[in-house]
Order: structure tokens, then C-alpha cells, then sequence
């Protein structure tokens, strides 16, 4: 076989020292592998290229879509004619998870409409005239808590609301959704979350509460609607943000329950609301939001298993005690101070996170990205389905936990190394106990600590 030098010179025989020599076949692999690498390293630029595309939030659309709803809300709008305060919520908090505010134009349109769902005896109703209720007053407050103006939040009247509250409130420390109406978690955490956000949650409401929460936790750890239900992701983020809030969380049995969360997340990657059902969207809020609680509870949980460790046997959930683990000393005095609990949900933010994140966050971010997303704007339960503005704001709501899933507080920023796509992508942070925006929730914060 004919040799060639490596630099192409002829052959020499000479007493020149000698050089490496490759055959014709070296040259040709050589020749070859450069051009597999180019391949490949084309092949890798154009895949990253394509998953910042396909991985990128599609912002414009997004609020293309969202803003378009929301102008949708006046007096001919009949569609989810029950809800249109909850269609407030999920638009007006998705645009501001998105760093968008409202013209304001839409704001006033929507303080006056919110102002004609608020009843005279207290909280919102579904629309004007209709039975106030307490899954619309939480809609409604936390839709004016977004639009955050002073015009936005002194329409809500604060001590009316108290009342509604209080005649919601049932002799087994749950809450009525209405009027004669069903006790569950979600009314439970619907009143404390409001109460907590206007300064008025005092232990008249927080009474036994707790209790109620408690029986509702069933033998797989996840919390169900009412007792001897089944465990559901919506009633255990409610469940637990409620005891958070009252500062009993440590009377729940965490490590159960962070484990049943954790092994929502399925082989999809999106979260499922109960054992053997579908992964959903929305789900990466509702679970997603629950573990991201979860994470800032270490101290509780290492308690837990030490003593069911030392102890062989599980912790007594009723182990019942007034003070709260939240509180700094001399706080208990509660009866004269009642609304210091509402502080609770304050200094729970300054609770750091001991784990980082407990569940798969990129994964999750893939999942809500790629197949809940709709790139004409939008969000969805799974492929197949029809984009929604519940979707939207659940979706994006998880979206956001992700980002900021491994920062040591809730405020920190967003790790660019934890937000999947482009860093553009990064959404504002939330309050995970009541899924309102950082900024809103200091914003209502401030305006009612004064009040
Ligand atoms: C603040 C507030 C009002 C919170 C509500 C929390 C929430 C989402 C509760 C879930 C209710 C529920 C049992 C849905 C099951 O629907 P399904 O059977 O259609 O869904 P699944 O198959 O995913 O369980
Ligand atoms: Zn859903």
C-alpha cells in the first residue's frame, strides 16, 4: 500500500528524523470522523435550536389570548355565567405571572364588576345578584389582590366579609361553601386564604379547623374533600396551605403525604390528581404547589421521622397545641391579637427551602411546555384537549414553581440553570400558599397591616 506523510509531502528515506506516517486508510477515517463530527455537532446545534423553540413560552400569545378573555367579561357574556370572578382570577394572574398588568380601562370595568358581585351581607357571588359563596369571594379577592390599586383593593369591604366568614363557619371547624351548602377542604382553605390575605383571620375562624383538615387525611397520605374520600391533588394543596396558614402543619402526617404527592408524577412527566387517573396540567399547580409547601416544612418532617423512628410507630396526628411553630415568641397571645395569624402567611416566605426541589421540576416544565401549551396562545389538560383559561393559569402557576423550585427563598431569583428553554421564559415568582404573585401579595400585605 502506498504510503502518504501526514502533511501530504512524498515519501523520504533520508536520515531526516521521522515522521509520523499515516496510511491512505487513516487519512480517509480521519477525513471521515471530521466530517461525522460535523454532522453531529450540526445535528446537536439544530436540535438545541429546536428545543428552544419547541421548549420556548410563547408569550405574545399568550397574552393575545388571555387579554382577549378578559374583554369577553362584560354584561353578554353568559358563558360560566357562575364564575366569571374565577375567569377574572385565572386571566388577571396569569398576565401578571406573565409581568403584564391590565390597561386601565379593563381595571376599573373589572372593580366595578367584582363590586356588583360582593354582596351586602358579605363576599362575592358568581355574578350580580347570585348567592354569595366562598370559591367566588376567593376569585374575587384574589383578582382585586392582583389588580393590587388602591381603587382594586378598598372596594373590598373587609368586615362584611368577616361576617360571611364567620356565619360559613360549621360546629366541626370546617366551612360551608354557601348558604346550606357543602363542607370541604376547599371551602376551608378558600376562607382562610381570604381572611389571611385582608388581615381578618382571628381565632374565632381558626377554630378547630385543623381538626377538620386532619380527619380528611386518608391511610395513602394525600387529604381528600371531606372525611373517607378519596385523596385528591386539589384537596391536599387546600389542605395543606390551610394548616400552614393556621400554623398546624406539623399536625399532619408530612412524610406521608410528600410521599403520595411525589408519586403523582408520572411516566409523562405531568402530574395526575389521584392514584390511577390521567396526568393533567393543571395538576403541576394543585401537586406541584403542595410539594413546593412542602419543601420549606423540613424541620416538621425531620421531627416526624425522628420520632416515628424512636418511636416504631407514626405521630400522633392529634397532638393538639395552641402555639404556633410560625410564631416568634410572645405571639401567643392570640385572643387579644387576632390578627397575627394572618402574619403566618407572611413569615412563611422567609422560610427556607431545606431540600430544593422535591419533585422532577424540569421535567414537569417539559411537560406543561410541550404538551399543554398551545402555540396559537393558551394552555391545556393534555394533548387532545381544548386550551382554557383555567388551564392557562394553573399551568403557568406550576410553570413558575418549577423556575424557582431550587432558590433557597421564595423571593430569590430564578436560577437560569432551573428554567427549562430560554431564560426569557422565566415567570414572575408566587406566594405557593395563595397563588398570588410575590409583589401583589406584599403589595395586600402592606395596604391591610395598616388597616
Ligand atoms: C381553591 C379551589 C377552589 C381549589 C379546588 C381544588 C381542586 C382542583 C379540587 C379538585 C376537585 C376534583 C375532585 C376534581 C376531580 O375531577 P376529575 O375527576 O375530572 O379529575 P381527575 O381525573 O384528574 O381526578
Ligand atoms: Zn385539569
Amino acid at each position: 500500500m502506498e504510503e502518504f506523510t501526514g502533511d501530504g509531502s512524498s515519501p523520504s528515506s533520508s536520515a531526516a528524523p521521522p515522521q509520523r506516517r499515516l496510511t491512505v486508510t487513516q487519512r480517509d477515517q480521519i477525513a471521515v470522523e471530521r466530517n461525522v463530527f460535523g454532522i453531529l455537532r450540526s445535528l446537536v446545534d439544530a436540535s438545541v435550536q429546536t428545543q428552544e423553540i419547541m421548549l420556548k413560552l410563547w408569550r405574545d400569545k399568550h397574552i393575545v389570548f388571555l387579554t382577549r378573555g378578559l374583554k369577553q367579561l362584560g354584561p353578554s357574556f353568559h358563558v360560566l355565567d357562575a364564575n366569571r370572578p374565577w375567569l377574572c382570577y385565572w386571566i388577571l394572574h396569569s398576565l401578571a405571572l406573565l409581568g403584564e398588568s391590565v390597561d386601565s380601562e379593563i381595571e376599573n370595568n373589572v372593580v366595578d364588576f367584582l363590586s356588583r358581585c360582593q354582596d351586602s351581607e358579605g363576599g362575592y357571588g358568581g355574578g350580580p345578584g347570585q348567592l354569595p359563596h366562598l370559591a367566588t369571594t376567593y376569585a374575587a379577592v384574589n383578582s382585586l389582590i392582583t389588580l393590587g390599586t388602591e381603587r382594586a383593593l378598598s372596594s373590598i369591604n373587609r368586615h362584611k366579609i368577616h361576617s360571611f366568614l364567620l356565619r360559613m363557619k360549621d360546629l366541626s371547624g370546617g366551612f360551608r361553601m354557601h348558604d346550606g351548602g357543602e363542607i370541604d377542604v376547599r371551602a376551608c382553605y378558600t376562607a382562610i386564604s381570604v381572611a389571611s390575605c385582608l388581615n381578618i383571620l382571628g381565632r374565632e375562624l381558626v377554630e378547630d379547623v385543623g381538626n377538620y383538615i386532619l380527619s380528611c387525611q386518608t391511610y395513602e397520605g394525600g387529604i381528600a374533600g371531606e372525611p373517607g374520600s378519596e385523596a385528591h391533588g386539589g384537596y391536599t394543596f387546600c389542605g395543606l396551605a390551610t394548616m400552614v396558614l393556621i400554623g398546624e402543619a406539623d399536625k399532619l402526617d408530612l412524610p406521608t403525604l410528600i410521599d403520595w404527592v411525589v408519586f403523582r408524577q408520572g411516566v409523562e412527566y405531568g402530574f395526575q390528581g389521584r392514584t390511577n387517573k390521567l396526568v393533567d396540567g393543571c395538576y403541576s399547580f394543585w401537586q406541584g404547589g403542595a410539594l413546593a409547601v412542602a419543601q420549606r416544612l423540613l424541620s416538621f418532617v425531620d421531627e416526624q421521622l425522628k420520632s416515628s423512628f424512636l418511636e416504631g410507630k407514626k405521630v400522633a396526628k392529634n397532638n393538639c397545641s395552641t402555639s404556633s411553630p410560625y410564631m416568634s415568641e410572645g405571639d401567643s397571645d392570640l385572643d387579644e391579637h387576632p390578627c397575627q395569624f394572618s402574619d403566618i402567611g407572611f413569615y412563611f416566605l422567609e422560610r427556607e427551602s431545606g431540600w430544593g426541589s422535591l419533585f422532577h421540576s424540569a421535567a414537569l416544565q417539559q411537560y406543561v411546555l410541550l404538551h399543554c401549551q398551545v402555540p396559537e396562545g393558551g394552555f391545556r389538560d393534555k394533548p387532545g384537549k381544548q386550551r382554557d383559561h383555567y388551564h392557562s393559569c394553573y399551568c403557568l402557576s406550576g410553570l413558575s414553581l418549577c423556575q424557582y423550585s431550587w432558590s433557597k427563598n421564595v423571593n430569590g431569583p430564578g436560577l437560569p440553570m432551573t428554567v427549562l428553554g430560554p431564560y426569557a421564559n422565566l415567570l414572575e415568582p408566587v406566594h405557593p400558599l395563595h397563588n398570588l404573585v410575590l409583589d401583589k401579595y406584599y403589595n395586600v400585605h402592606e395596604f391591610f397591616s395598616k388597616a
